[in-house]
């Protein structure tokens, strides 16, 4: 793709090469489930299996962001407060993306693949419901992985976390993502009018899968089936 090139094909003024760029290449690797032998009960099984997943990539995502162009720069207060609002959707983002080749399937991982029936045997039907209408969307739009990265971003940066110390350093690292995605869409050769605007008017639904998900874990650790990793519910109590 364009932004894989040497970076002399931009004008030096641009850095929305730079951006996606280096989004590209600190794209964490998709992770892979640990099987779960405490259980005969398959059901549990699975649930056990996509909790310890979950809770691994709550701390890849958190190395992950520190690498996103602008994040940094924020203080240590703005940068939790932006991935305690905006963890879920960046998850639900990389598992929709895995998802996208693999029709009825939501991929958790390259050994974690489950069809509508086995998330419903699960108690995870309405997520699976919630995921499946987004991964459908975003199947329509064919997103290349420039546009995945970027979004994933986007969706920590504008997560609308409360109690920021700098409204203005964090608006303005949301500003350095859109003006990667504008010059990457409008640099494309096959620029198709209001692509970046047709992806933004996606954040809406990512928003909504992504409090659904917060609304089934709730609900599963009211249940008191599964046990929830620390860090898990640290990061769900900040989204209640
Ligand atoms: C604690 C528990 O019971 C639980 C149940 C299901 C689950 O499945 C998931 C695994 C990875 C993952 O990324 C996601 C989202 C995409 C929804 C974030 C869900 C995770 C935790």
């Amino acid at each position: 793709s364009l932004y894989t090139k040497a970076p002399d094909t931009h004008p030096a003024k641009s850095n929305g090469y730079k951006v996606i760029s280096q989004l590209l290449l600190t794209e964490p690797a998709p992770l892979c489930a640990t099987p779960d032998n405490s259980t005969k009960d398959d059901n549990l099984k699975a649930l056990l299996m996509l909790c310890d997943l979950l809770n691994r990539e709550l701390l890849v995502m958190i190395g992950w962001a520190k690498h996103i162009p602008g994040f940094s720069a924020l203080s240590l207060v703005d940068q939790m407060a932006l991935l305690q609002s905006g963890w879920m959707e960046t998850l639900v983002l990389s598992v929709v993306s895995q998802s996208l080749g693999y029709g009825e399937e939501l991929v958790f991982a390259g050994n974690l693949r489950l069809g509508q029936a086995q998330c419903r045997a699960a108690g995870l039907s309405d997520l699976y419901t919630a995921l499946r209408q987004l991964t459908t969307k975003y199947r329509q739009m064919n997103l290349s992985r420039e546009e995945v990265v970027t979004l994933k971003a986007m969706a920590l940066a504008n997560s609308d976390a409360e109690n920021l110390e700098s409204v203005e350093a964090v608006q303005q690292f949301q500003d350095g993502l859109h003006e990667a995605l504008q010059e990457y869409e409008s640099a494309q050769h096959t620029a198709e009018l209001h692509r970046a605007g047709k992806l933004l008017m996606t954040l809406p639904l990512l928003r909504q899968t992504a409090n659904r998900a917060v609304d089934t874990f709730c609900r599963l650790h009211l249940e008191g089936h599964v046990p929830m990793h620390k860090l898990f519910l640290e990061m769900l109590d900040a989204n209640i």
